[in-house]
């Protein structure tokens, strides 16, 4: 058996409004499995709306708007005979409680009219193989500001030719004939049926077979992107009858059933919000999936739809959620037609995007993060866009940068190759305008050159919902035939039989649930008629009304109590469990293999990080250590020649200290000598100046110095190795010789003349000492200076 699913997604980025992802509700809303496959469509925000061109493009202007997104998925397969009665591989999503709820819709007023729009439209173009990424461009009518300024418009469109725009004159009134070619041309006039038939339903009917596709709006801001987008209760847009062409399709397809969920999500400021989950303002994260390229956003909540109003309701409810300003994503689903009866599942995405204003920020006030942020997806699609441009043109490109923004991120699937785009680049007619439209034009050319091949995808996998639904609902079925064919057994007592009771209505309630989620071309009548079944402004029937059908009024009151209170009792039960199970989901990673995968693949990153933080560390330390050494060295030389020259001042000094002990003891000899002769001549100076010196003899020594070494000292003292003169003492020693003789001489005179004997001996003890206090002459007594330890560098150390 096969399950088509289709996906679609449906961004809008606007300068000044929030954006916003969802898709169809069902009365119950499922955590999307993470790997499961499914279907989806999106559509477009609702609300807002304004007939009337603004005064002034620029008043619209406001800082950052968000965008909303609105995603259904549609699953279908072919008949039930065919269904495949698979055990699903994980368990059942867990039950929630219902998100539609009754709120006042101001939405365009719906079902039957759309039909009436697209009953008068063309069938959906068949598209040909350059136009896998459809390019139109729109011109919106003048506004009143605009018709005041100048009420001729700066482009020229022809009926003639509805691929050909060009510019009537350039900036300034000067000449300028450039001219474009582009897929689709709409001017002023054309109303969003016809937008919707040439630009958008092609994509909406190829979802439905199994393609992905996308559908978004690109223009600068007031160009008219929301008004092509979701439009006006008289003049509806691409998402409402997106959706109510989905619904006419799955009437149309008696042969295949098909589930819907929506999603709703909006993209601002970088951060994805789920706009139906059950807490409000809930972040998600994306990740990569299993398959290559694909992109999960973890844990987006989907409702299963069964009707438009229940789409609209979720439209509500999301648009309720949404911040004022942003990129809104609108996705409606598909339903697959599978021919014959195969076992295939088609999954499909259909998105709808509503993009921010593509202007450039020039005022303060918009160079805020929200406007950062905008930009910065923008810049990044367009940079994502001519790189896949120029990859169509076989030109080398090593990098597309999807990842730089999470616009590009979401859209990175069907960028890749993996959807039928269509684009609707909205223009201004004004002349004030026309730079920026030019770059629109230019933005739009560069898709253009895009190439992609979107293939329909059939999958058998028992994992998608729809099959998952389909077995249950094979096996409730079974089940309670059994029960139905086994007979009561009267014996089982009260409170048994209560409970088997009890168990066939639960398990009789999902069945009627699970049925009433599958659509078929029957089933989507009866539920649409019961949907709208009250009034205009319809309420639809009470969730308790759908999922019970077939209450039994005629029970006794009291039954009724004790079922209502078994009834409170097993959903105190349950929301125990869902608590249960919520507080453990809290505490798993959302997918272990994967973020095992991505711990590895941070620590690689690390490892290289690390390597090459080390091979740059070596390199420092390698030089610090060379310029050490060179520093080291240079001291530990001068240390050397230091060592060197104290050696030599050492031994120099040592040397010296020989000479000095020698002399020293040359000199201690010599003044015995010299004192034992001076006695000698003292006792002879004595003598003759005794009363009887005439009796004295000669002085003995007047023919030798007294102080001169005796042959004999001089052979053996050291003084002989001493260079010639030393050990001389000197004109003093000599005149002391002399000075004796002419003592001597005169001793008698003297005499006569009274010299006192001690005024002798003081003069010549004087002259004596004078001598000895003189060194000898020619000493080898080094004199320079002596170096000192000090003088060596203490830094050397
Ligand atoms: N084709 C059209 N016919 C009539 N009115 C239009 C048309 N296009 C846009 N308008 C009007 O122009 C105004 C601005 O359009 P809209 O809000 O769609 O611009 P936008 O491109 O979505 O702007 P933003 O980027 O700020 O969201 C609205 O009042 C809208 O009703």
């Amino acid at each position: 058996m096969g399950e088509h699913s289709s996906r679609s997604h449906s961004p809008k980025v606007t300068t000044s409004r929030p954006r916003v992802i969802g898709r169809p509700a069902s009365a119950m809303p499922t955590p999307r499995p993470a790997s499961a496959a499914s279907s989806a469509a999106t559509l477009a925000p609702l609300g807002n709306h304004n007939d009337n061109v603004p005064d002034s493009p620029q008043s619209v202007l406001s800082p950052v708007q968000g965008a909303p997104k609105l995603k259904i998925k549609c699953a279908t397969t072919p008949e039930a005979r065919s269904r495949v009665l698979v055990k699903p591989r994980g368990p059942p999503p867990p039950r929630m409680k219902p998100l539609i709820r009754d709120v006042e819709d101001n939405w365009v007023s719906g079902t039957t009219e759309h039909q009436a729009v697209l009953d008068a439209m063309e069938p959906a173009p068949i598209l040909d193989a350059s136009e896998t990424v459809l390019v139109s461009v729109r011109v919106r009518p003048h506004n009143s500001t605009e018709l005041r300024l100048d009420p001729t418009s700066a482009w020229y469109t022809s009926t003639f030719n509805d691929r050909m725009i060009k510019l009537t004159k350039g900036r300034d009134g000067q000449r300028d004939n450039r001219e474009w070619n582009f897929d689709r041309i709409l001017p002023p006039e054309t109303d969003n049926a016809k937008i919707y038939a040439t630009s958008a339903r092609a994509h909406v009917r190829s979802a439905m077979e199994g393609y992905n596709a996308v559908v978004f709006a690109y223009g600068q801001t007031a160009s008219g992107k929301t008004f092509t987008l979701t439009g006006s209760p008289t003049n509806p847009g691409i998402i409402p009858l997106a959706i109510s062409d989905l619904f006419a399709q799955i009437r149309a397809t008696p042969d295949r059933e098909f589930l819907l969920r929506a999603s709703y999500l909006e993209l601002y400021n970088e951060t994805i919000i789920d706009l139906l989950s059950p807490e409000a303002g809930r972040e998600l994260s994306i990740s990569e999936g299993r398959k290559k390229g694909e992109i999960i956003i973890n844990g987006l909540t989907e409702c299963a739809v069964r009707t438009e109003d229940e789409v609209r309701k979720l439209i509500r409810l999301g648009e309720e959620r949404r911040k004022v300003g942003g990129t809104d994503w609108n996705q409606p689903s598909d339903g697959t037609r599978t021919p014959g009866r195969d076992k295939t599942t088609r999954i499909s995405t259909l998105s709808i995007i509503d993009l921010a204003g593509s202007e450039r920020h020039t005022s303060s006030k918009e160079r805020n993060a929200e406007g950062k942020h905008i930009n910065q997806s923008l810049l990044t699609l367009k940079l994502v866009i001519s790189k896949l441009a120029d990859m169509a043109s076989k030109r080398q490109v090593t990098h597309v940068p999807y990842r730089d923004s999470k616009l590009t991120r979401l859209l990175q699937p069907s960028l890749s190759g993996d959807a039928l785009i269509s684009v609707i680049c909205t223009i201004s007619p004004a002349y004030v305008n026309l730079a920026e439209s030019i770059s629109t034009l230019s933005f739009a050319q560069g898709l253009k050159r895009v190439m992609l091949s979107a293939q329909r995808k059939e999958v058998v996998d028992p994992e998608a919902l729809i099959q998952q639904y389909q077995s249950e609902i094979a096996d409730l079925k079974a089940l309670l035939r059994e029960k139905e064919l086994t007979p009561t057994n009267t014996a089982t007592s009260k409170s048994d039989r209560r409970k088997t009771q009890q168990k066939n209505q639960e398990m009789e309630s999902r069945l009627n649930e699970l049925k009433s989620l599958i659509l078929t071309s029957a089933s989507i009548d009866v539920a649409s008629h019961a949907a709208g079944s009250a009034t205009p402004m319809a309420r639809p029937l009470s969730p308790t009304k759908l999922k019970y059908p077939k209450l039994d009024l005629a029970k006794s009151t009291s039954g009724l109590q004790e079922e209502l209170h078994s009834a409170e009792l097993r959903i105190t039960e349950q929301e125990d469990e869902i608590a249960r199970l919520k507080a453990e989901l809290d505490v798993r990673p959302v997918n272990p293999d994967e973020r095992c995968l991505k711990l590895q693949d941070e620590v690689n990153q690390l490892r290289m990080i690390a390597d090459d933080y080390e091979r740059h560390l070596r390199e420092p330390s390698r030089k610090v250590r060379e310029d050490v050494d060179k520093e080291w060295n240079a001291k530990h030389k001068k240390v050397l020649d230091q060592l060197e020259s104290k050696t030599i001042w050492a031994n120099r000094l040592h040397n010296n200290m020989i000479v000095i002990e020698e002399e020293k003891r040359m000199l201690h000899t010599r003044c015995k000598e010299a004192e034992a002769k001076v006695l000698a001549v003292f006792e002879w100076v004595n003598a003759a100046l005794t009363e009887d010196s005439d009796d004295v003899e000669e002085y003995p020594y007047s023919s030798a110095s007294p102080f001169t070494p005796s042959s004999t000292a001089a052979a053996t003292t050291p003084t002989a190795k001493l260079p010639p003169g030393h050990g001389d003492f000197g004109p003093g020693v000599a005149g002391a010789a002399e000075k004796l003789a002419s003592l001597t001489m005169n001793a008698s005179r003297m005499r006569k003349s009274g010299v006192n004997q001690r005024d002798l001996q003081t003069e010549f003890k004087d002259w004596f000492q004078g001598s000895l206090s003189r060194p000898p002459r020619g000493s080898l007594l080094h004199t320079e200076t002596m170096p000192v330890l000090a003088d060596v560098d203490d830094d050397v150390f």
